[in-house]
């Protein structure tokens, strides 16, 4: 008998059109099987009134998984930064591939580099997190920026720098790297100064956690294209988001990197930062370690600066809780 096609669910948006068809390539390739996209319409993806209204980009997240529950598809792929950090019981992340850059970038106009914008310039972003560390890193440095809250997708926001409408606008390298946009970025923002938000850069790959055999043999098949490196970084750098009991639209930036001594990794870094968004007050801090070898380990790293940050006021410097 010949196995069935994997069904993939999948947003119809472009950026999550474009990582679902790279993911359905590679689980092809270590499965041998046949992969089809199953593509979900969501009521946020109708309107983006109702997407305010009916709670933000979780409703993406939501809608992908009450399809796999149901059975109608057998696994999805999520950005990592938009994946609430409580995990269904009955669903497993069977895979977090390798991650792509992890830093935000700016369009500008004129290839403006975001530290020679212009005084007054107005740059745009609907991130809290964006917004804090950009107006902290302009208060330090004699910057004088506006930041522009905006909304949309990704040629939403480049088109107001096309149309005039602003100087800048900051997004994700990775997204733009999906949909072969990165070569309108004017500058990679380092993230000394712009921390990236929890997991961003990074795919999860999600399925129903083995009940049947055929679910069990999916999570291993999946689990090929697991990347322990990312999954640690990214399980630390979500679990200090979690501790700071904040969602993914606080204005919480974190990221894990490995300290090599020439080919040997050594230890993993832990970065975080909390900011108010006018960039008047941050709690930013550190910690180094041994490279976390088990989900619990990497988790206790997180919640351990988490607890550091609380420490020093980070909880004041969030305002209004995201559930
Ligand atoms: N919030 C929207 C979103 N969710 C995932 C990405 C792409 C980057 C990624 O996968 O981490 C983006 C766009 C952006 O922030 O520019």
């Amino acid at each position: 008998m010949t196995e069935k096609a994997l069904r993939l669910g999948t947003r119809r948006s472009k950026l999550a059109m474009a990582q679902s068809g790279q993911v359905a390539q590679a689980v092809r390739q270590v499965t041998g099987r046949a992969v089809e996209l199953v593509e979900i319409t969501t009521y946020g993806d109708v309107s983006r009134e109702a997407l305010a209204q009916i709670g933000g980009t979780g409703v993406f997240v939501t809608a992908l998984r009450d399809a796999l529950l149901r059975g109608e598809v057998d696994f999805a792929v999520h950005s990592l930064k938009d994946l609430p950090t409580t995990q269904p019981e009955e669903l497993v992340l069977a895979a977090v591939p390798v991650r792509e850059d992890p830093r935000d970038v700016i369009v500008a106009r004129d290839a403006l580099k975001f530290t020679d914008l212009p005084r007054g310039a107005r740059i745009g972003t609907g991130s809290p997190r964006r917004m804090a560390q950009l107006n902290a890193y302009a208060r330090t440095h004699g910057l004088d920026i506006e930041t522009v809250p905006i909304r949309g997708n990704v040629d939403t926001r480049i088109g107001y720098v096309h149309a005039g409408e602003l100087d800048a606008v900051v997004l994700a390298a990775a997204g733009l790297n999906r949909i072969g946009r990165i070569d309108e970025v004017t500058d990679f923002l380092s993230v000394d100064t712009v921390l990236p938000a929890p997991g961003q850069g990074a795919l999860a790959i999600e399925c129903r956690a083995g009940n049947t055999a055929r679910d069990a043999a999916l999570v291993a098949a999946l689990g090929e294209l697991d990347d322990p490196f990312t999954r640690a970084a990214v399980t630390a750098e979500r679990s200090l988001l979690a501790a700071l009991e904040a969602g993914c639209s606080a204005p919480v930036g974190a990221l894990a990197d490995l300290l090599a001594d020439g080919q040997t990794v050594k230890e993993m870094r832990l970065r975080g930062v909390v900011g108010t968004t006018d960039g008047t007050r941050t709690v930013q801090l550190s910690t180094t370690g041994p490279v976390p070898q088990t989900h619990d380990r990497a988790t206790a790293l997180g919640r351990e600066l988490a607890t550091e940050m609380l420490a020093q006021g980070a909880a004041g410097l969030m305002g209004e809780r995201a559930h």
